[in-house]
């Protein structure tokens, strides 16, 4: 498919920034501070989902300054389109996860079958304790469940598609150094 690259320009000079670097950097610095109160002493095992979870997951790294495990899955439910469908895993988790606590690391939780589903792999392969990262929680009544949350987020943002710090539009943008909002969503 051939990508119109005005149109991916036009939408990054069009959007509304929600967070700046500096206000994600600080969010991210206390998701690090809370992890670290928790599981510090938990010997961790701690998957990025790919390919959202690239940016959050390497900045959050530097922050958890305790011995863990760092790998990744590759789960994905979007497909370069602006609302989900059937989770399609790309590459599951391959450590033996039996006893550990597993840490999953995401850009965001909008409606959260992604990370449901991950965390019921996780639970199924005999993970003893399964906790959630997010940069973003998307609020909105559509959630997988009326309660769901993760166990750590950094920031929370209207219910708008949104993109930057790892979230994509179209596959661009996760390298935009804020978090956007696309004009008109
Ligand atoms: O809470 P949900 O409604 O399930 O959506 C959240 C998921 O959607 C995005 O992934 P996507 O499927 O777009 O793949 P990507 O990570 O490659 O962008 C995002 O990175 C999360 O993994
Ligand atoms: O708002 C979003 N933006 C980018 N990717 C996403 N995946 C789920 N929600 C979003």
């Amino acid at each position: 498919m051939s990508v119109d690259l005005d149109h991916i320009q036009q939408v990054l000079d069009e959007a509304d920034c929600l967070y700046n670097e500096q206000q994600i950097e600080e969010a991210i610095k206390s998701m690090g501070s809370a992890i670290t109160e928790q599981l510090s002493n938990s010997n961790p095992l701690v998957y990025c989902v790919m390919n959202g979870g690239m940016v959050i997951t390497g900045k959050l790294l530097t922050h958890l300054q305790f011995p863990l495990e760092a790998s990744y899955v590759h789960a994905t439910r979007y497909r370069d389109q602006l609302t989900g469908g059937r989770l399609d895993w790309r590459v599951r988790p391959s450590q033996d996860m039996k006893g550990r606590t597993v840490l999953i690391v995401d850009d965001i939780l909008d409606e959260g079958h992604t990370l449901d589903a991950i965390v019921d792999f996780c639970k199924e392969q005999g993970a003893e304790q399964v906790m959630t990262a997010v940069l973003v929680d998307k609020l909105h009544n559509r959630k997988a469940r009326p309660d769901l949350k993760a166990d750590f987020y950094g920031l929370e943002i209207e219910d708008r598609y949104i993109f930057g710090y790892g979230l994509d539009y179209q596959g661009y943008w996760r390298n935009a150094n804020g978090i956007f909002a696309l004009k008109g969503h």
